[in-house]
């Protein structure tokens, strides 16, 4: 097999698994025996609008990454510049060492799937697959032995002699997958690979391509837009937005330890309260009651913030209860053994709360609720953040 597996891939490589660093700093030194992908202060603007901004961050050799953000915040002007399609106006990327900036595209040893596969139309399943190996002038029997190789990796060993018309979306996205493998790149971009396929397909997809990577172990990066996926899929995620890196994280880091109001909004829901500091453990809601937080607020008292709780954090109690925020039930849809349950405040705030669907009272649409925010969960940020 000339596609290292994960046992197989070289001591200096696998000694990089270590979880990948913010690199906040994106200007961390570079150690030439680096496996794996480290980019570094990349910067980029289209007719004087920045699309990147110093972004930097490290992907560990057989690390997946995956690359979050809204639309417009950069996700595949940075993948188009590592793969060499897009001349950064700045910054550095690595590739197992490599200085990557004088190297042009197809000598930087990276296999790149989009969205809408980008099959050769008029070749077959083993055509595609093969192409690459062609233009690299490998030999006849050792191609062969590829294109079944990667064919058996992607279940579609029945399917060689198709054309990409005669099959579904998702055999497509395969046969994308197994021509970017299939001349051993150090690296593979992925640019919203799942994206165009129904959501049952979408998850059948993504836990084969876990499987996969769990054999071959290439350093992976991945745009897409299903938190879901990311979540799936994905050791590490590196939240983007404007063009920045706001957060890299481990999936649970990302969601429970959120660095930015913007983080904690786009990954889940947040519930958000403007507050006012009142001492180390105490703010005022704008909303009425005083909340105290278990773990303490990092402002000075007086200091105007966003407290937010996500909706399995918040608590339906009757609306006496004490410290108690005003709240009207506005509708319910269950999710599985949960409610998701909408409410709104006096002042007009919804607020969404995840409860047990079998306890509690039950409540009709107008009813007065009461809602208590779990203190050991919530996050505060300054009121002037941006989201
Ligand atoms: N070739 C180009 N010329 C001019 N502006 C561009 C070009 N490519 C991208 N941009 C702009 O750069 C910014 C980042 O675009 P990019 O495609 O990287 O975003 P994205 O995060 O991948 O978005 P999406 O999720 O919608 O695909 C956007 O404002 C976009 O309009």
């Amino acid at each position: 097999m000339t596609l290292l597996s994960r046992s197989e891939v070289p001591a200096a490589q696998a000694q990089d698994r270590a979880p990948l660093q913010n690199t906040d700093s994106a200007t961390a030194p570079v150690s030439l025996s680096q496996a794996g992908l480290v980019l570094r202060r990349i910067s980029h603007s289209f007719s004087g609008t920045p699309a990147l901004r110093d972004v930097g961050f490290d992907v560990g050799a057989g690390q997946v990454v995956a690359l979050l953000g809204p639309s417009g915040c950069g996700k595949s002007t940075l993948l188009r510049a590592i793969a060499g399609l897009l001349v950064p106006d700045r910054g550095e990327i690595f590739l197992d060492g490599q200085n990557l900036m004088s190297i042009p595209a197809r000598k930087r040893s990276i296999g790149m799937v989009f969205q809408n596969y980008a099959l050769f139309p008029h070749l077959t399943v083993a055509e595609n697959v093969a192409y690459g190996l062609i233009s690299h002038r490998r030999p006849r029997a050792e191609v062969n032995a590829r294109v079944s190789e990667m064919l058996r990796l992607v279940r579609l060993e029945d399917y060689a002699r198709r054309l990409p018309r005669e099959l579904s979306g998702g055999q497509q996205q395969r046969v994308a997958v197994a021509r970017a493998l299939a001349v051993s790149p150090a690296a593979l971009l992925l640019d919203e690979p799942f994206g165009a396929l129904d959501r049952a397909l979408r998850t059948e997809l993504q836990d084969e391509f876990v499987r996969m990577q769990a054999d071959v172990g290439i350093t992976t990066i991945m745009v897409t837009h299903d938190q879901e996926e990311a979540q799936t899929v994905a050791d590490t995620l590196v939240v983007m937005n404007a063009g920045r890196v706001e957060q890299v994280g481990s999936p649970e880091d990302i969601y429970d330890r959120p660095a930015s109001l913007f983080v904690n909004r786009f990954m889940g829901h947040a519930n958000c309260f403007s507050a006012k500091v009142t001492g180390a453990h105490t703010a005022a809601l704008a909303a009425g009651p005083t909340v105290t937080s278990a773990r303490g607020f990092a402002f000075r008292p007086g200091s105007d913030v966003i407290l937010t709780a996500r909706p399995e954090h918040v608590r339906l109690v009757a609306q006496n209860d004490a410290g108690a925020i005003s709240a009207k039930w506005v509708r319910a849809a269950p999710l599985a053994h949960m409610l998701s349950v909408d409410l709104i405040t006096p002042d007009g705030t919804l607020i969404k709360a995840l409860v047990n669907r079998h306890d509690g009272p039950r409540y009709a649409p107008g009813d007065a609720v009461g809602i208590l925010l779990d203190t050991q969960n919530l996050h505060v940020f300054p009121a002037a953040s941006k989201t």
